[in-house]
């Protein structure tokens, strides 16, 4: 069944993109991450402004805003990405499945397998296609062959690459191309069987084709994973997003069903920002 709404908003017609209807409630989905009164300064300067959100569990939740909102900062503290930067404080609770990750008994190395991330530019390891994906497997200590074998083919079919490198696995992944190396990067993240797959802007850097390949490739990852994706791309938030969160200036403005905020938003600075009229 297809939507048959018709409305437009900055240029984007939710009717054409031929989603199935189902009955999405934020209400009444179960929670993998719980962000409570999330703030964070980088230096003197608060970049969130206590944030407060559940991200629901095997959807596709999207950020969007315009440049310098904090959709990357949010994005970053779900694996501590940001414990890396200097004179960066964090107060608040993200709660993953019920746990707060920033305690200080948490495994950070532990939360980044759970909590994966692929950034906007492919970053594979110049090693072969099949030691990038089985990388994260040894470095867990799995050591039989077949298992390893067997997990980095699923990985790679899950990916939608096995077909287009299965008799290439051992060539040097540096040879593919943009799209194939994002689409690995994904493989790669995945093979460690993490609960959120965090995606930075994925996409912004491929030819059209391999865009279409990696929204095709998260709305057939979504069954299996949380995923929370930032992209500049409102078209593309609307093709892939179950729900969409939209930020402002480090907080917080709207956060609910893709389509409803598209077509029928509650706040007038959403209403601005999908319409063009700043952003
Ligand atoms: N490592 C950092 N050190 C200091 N300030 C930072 C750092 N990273 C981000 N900021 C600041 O925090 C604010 C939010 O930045 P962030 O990158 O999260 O925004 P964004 O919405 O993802 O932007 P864009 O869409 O341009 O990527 C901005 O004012 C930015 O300058």
């Amino acid at each position: 069944m297809k939507m048959t709404s018709n409305a437009k908003a900055h240029g984007i017609d939710i009717s054409s993109l031929q989603r199935e209807v189902r009955d999405l409630d934020l209400s009444s989905e179960t929670t993998t991450l719980q962000v409570k009164d999330l703030r964070l300064s980088y230096g003197d300067k608060e970049a969130l402004h206590g944030i407060n959100m559940d991200i629901p569990k095997r959807r596709v939740t999207a950020f969007i805003g315009p440049s310098g909102c904090g959709k990357s900062t949010l994005l970053r503290c779900f694996n501590r990405m940001n414990d890396l930067v200097d004179d960066c404080n964090i107060s608040g609770q993200i709660l993953l499945d019920g746990n707060n990750i920033f305690e200080r008994t948490v495994d950070v190395a532990d939360l980044r397998r759970r909590v994966g991330m692929v950034f906007q530019k492919p970053n594979p390891f110049p090693k072969s296609i099949y030691e990038n994906v089985a990388y994260g497997l040894r470095i867990q200590g799995i050591k039989k062959k077949r298992d390893i074998d067997e997990t980095v083919e699923w990985a790679l079919r899950s990916a939608a690459l096995w077909d287009e490198v299965k008799d290439r696995l051992h060539e040097s992944a540096l040879g593919m191309s943009g799209g194939q190396q994002q689409r690995l990067v994904i493989a790669r993240t995945i093979a460690v069987k993490p609960e959120v797959l965090l995606l930075d802007e994925p996409a912004s850097a491929l030819d059209p084709i391999s865009t279409l390949k990696i929204e095709e490739l998260i709305h057939d990852l979504k069954n299996d994973f949380t995923i929370v994706i930032v992209t500049h791309n409102m078209q593309q938030a609307a093709r892939v997003s179950d729900y969409t969160a939209f930020m402002y200036m480090g907080d917080l403005i709207e956060f609910g069903v893709t389509d409803t905020l598209f077509t029928n938003p509650e706040k007038k600075q959403t209403e601005d920002y999908i319409t063009g009229r700043y952003g």
